[in-house]
């Protein structure tokens, strides 16, 4: 048995002079919760992107579960939640979880994708009508439709309100764990403190530092109790930049 939902072997991944992506490499077992940190044009959503088979790297080698990104996608492997994607003008929130239930063969109920994302009291309205908290929401909805092994969220709560946020990351949680892993990229370092059991750090491309809240802190040279916010700005060598600011 193969105990990686997720390998990146010495991708790199450039456009133009951008070198998105610098030879990285990562690994995430089976039923971890990752998050994925790192300044804006760290290069998260490329990774995403590659990881998902959006995109294939310029070197370097992809594998999920020991196959291919196209293979654990067909085998409805993979739910994804990405920062934006159109909705299908005038279908519901009901509509949207029936149609991404169809794609797979073993979906979730219906009902128990509406609870989890927290849209049961919104199920009928319009996809074009939705707050962007809620959007976010329905998103995610999508991506559990499937029951996947590997939920991939780029940002997932950016546009949510506290309490959404709260139900969201409880259900993420919940659903984690029983070999079911979760990757997900936030700009919250607290939410990557809270919910992640691993935080990956990148900046220009590579891994920075990779670890627990309690790791990070150490490998930023910062003391226990002190932000992560002082650990990440010291790892990403922003720290004088900001300091400068104030
Ligand atoms: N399609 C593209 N064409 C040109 N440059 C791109 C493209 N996609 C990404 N880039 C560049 O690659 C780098 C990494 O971008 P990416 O979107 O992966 O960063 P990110 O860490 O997700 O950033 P953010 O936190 O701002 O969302 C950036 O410099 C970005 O401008």
């Amino acid at each position: 048995m193969n105990d990686l939902a997720v390998r990146l072997t010495g991708i790199s991944k450039r456009f133009g002079s951008v070198r998105a992506i610098d030879n990285l490499d990562l690994a995430v077992e089976r039923g971890s919760v990752v998050a994925v940190l790192g300044p804006n044009g760290a290069g998260k959503t490329t990774a995403i992107s590659m990881i998902l088979g959006l995109a294939p790297p310029d070197t370097g080698t992809v594998t999920l579960f020991g196959g291919s990104p196209a293979e654990a996608i067909r085998a409805g492997r993979i739910g994804a939640m990405l920062q934006d994607g159109a909705f299908v003008a005038g279908a519901t929130v009901r509509d949207l979880v029936e149609l991404a239930r169809a794609l797979y063969t073993q979906p979730l109920d219906t009902d128990r994708i509406l609870d989890t994302a927290g849209l049961t009291g919104i199920a009928g309205r319009r996809l074009d009508r939705l707050s962007g908290g809620e959007a976010q929401r329905a998103r995610f909805a999508f991506a559990l439709a499937g029951d996947p092994d590997l939920l991939i969220l780029d940002e997932p709560a950016a546009a949510m309100d506290v309490a959404a946020r709260r139900a969201f990351w409880t259900a993420i949680r919940g659903y984690a764990g029983d070999d079911r892993t979760v990757l997900f990229s936030t700009h919250q370092l607290h939410e990557a403190d809270e919910y992640a059991d691993r935080i990956v750090v990148l900046a220009a491309g590579r891994v920075v530092a990779d670890g627990t809240a309690a790791q990070i802190r150490a490998q930023a040279g910062v003391r226990d109790g002190v932000s992560l916010d002082q650990a990440f700005l010291a790892l990403t060598g922003l720290s004088t930049a900001t300091e400068t600011e104030h």
